[in-house]
C-alpha cells in the first residue's frame, strides 16, 4: 500500500523541486504542487514532476464563480492530477461545477478553514464561531455538493469523518511532536491526524528544510 504522506513543494524552482522529490520519492505517496510552484512553472513543470511516476496532487485552491471555476479545471485536465482542491467557501454550485469539469480520475477536494487560521482571524474575516463549527459545516456542504472529501486540520479530522465516513480527508498543518509550528496555528502530529481518520498527509517544511530530507520523511512515516 502506498504511504499517506504526501510532500508539500513550495519551490518556484523546478531543478530544486526534482531533485527534493527525488530524494524523498520512496518515501512518499505523492507530490503536493501548490500556488507557488505553479504560478513559476505551469503545465510544462507538472509534467517534469509527473515523470517520477508519483501521483500529483495540485493544490491551486481555486475559488471564483461557478464558471470561472469549472473552465480553469477543464484547461487543468491534460495534467490528469490525482487530486485538486478548490475552496469550500466558494459555494454550492461552485463545488457542483467544480466536480463535473474535473473528471473521473481527479478527486476535487473542498478546503474548509486554513490551517494558517485560529478563531481571532475567522472574526476578522466575519466568521462567527469555532474554527470546528466551520469545518464541519463546510464538510456538510462539501458532500451535499458531490465533490469527494475536505481540507481540514488534524483538529477537526476526527468529527468530519464521523459526519461523513466515505468522505476523503486531506490534512496538512501537521508536525512531529516538537516540530516548529512556523505560519501553521491548528497543527496535530501526523500520528494523531492519521488515528482520527486523516487520509492522506500533507508535510512541506519539517521534510524540505531538514539537513537530509528522506531521512525526515522517513521518521515521519515511521510513526504512522
Ligand atoms: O489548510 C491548508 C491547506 C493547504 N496547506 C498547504 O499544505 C502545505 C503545508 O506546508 P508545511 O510546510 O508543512 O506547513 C503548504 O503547501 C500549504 O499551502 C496548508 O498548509 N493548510
Amino acid at each position: 500500500m502506498s504511504s499517506p504522506l504526501y510532500l508539500a513543494i513550495d519551490t518556484t524552482h523546478l531543478d530544486a523541486a526534482l531533485t527534493l522529490a527525488q530524494k524523498v520519492r520512496h518515501h512518499v505517496g505523492g507530490l503536493k504542487l501548490g500556488l507557488e510552484f505553479f504560478c513559476a512553472n505551469g503545465h510544462h513543470g507538472v509534467h517534469e514532476m509527473a515523470k517520477l511516476g508519483l501521483p500529483i496532487f495540485l493544490d491551486l485552491k481555486l475559488h471564483d464563480i461557478p464558471n470561472t471555476v469549472a473552465k480553469a479545471i477543464q484547461a487543468l485536465r491534460p495534467l490528469e492530477p490525482a487530486i485538486l482542491t478548490v475552496h469550500a467557501a466558494g459555494g454550492r454550485a461552485m463545488l457542483e461545477e467544480a466536480k463535473a469539469a474535473a473528471g473521473t480520475s481527479t478527486k476535487v477536494i473542498a478546503v474548509t478553514v486554513l490551517t494558517s487560521l485560529d478563531a481571532p482571524d475567522l472574526d476578522d474575516i466575519g466568521v462567527g464561531g469555532t474554527p470546528h463549527d466551520q469545518v464541519v459545516r463546510l464538510a456538510a456542504l462539501a458532500r451535499q455538493s458531490g465533490v469527494d472529501g475536505i481540507v481540514c486540520s488534524g483538529q477537526e479530522v476526527k468529527a468530519a469523518r464521523k459526519a461523513w465516513p466515505g468522505g476523503f480527508y486531506v490534512v496538512p498543518g501537521v508536525r512531529p511532536a516538537n516540530g516548529a509550528a512556523g505560519d501553521q496555528k491548528r497543527i496535530v502530529t501526523p500520528a494523531q491526524a492519521m488515528t482520527d481518520g486523516a487520509s492522506i498527509l500533507v508535510v512541506g517544511r519539517p521534510i524540505s528544510q531538514s539537513p537530509d530530507p528522506d531521512l525526515a520523511a522517513r521518521e515521519i512515516e515511521a510513526t504512522l
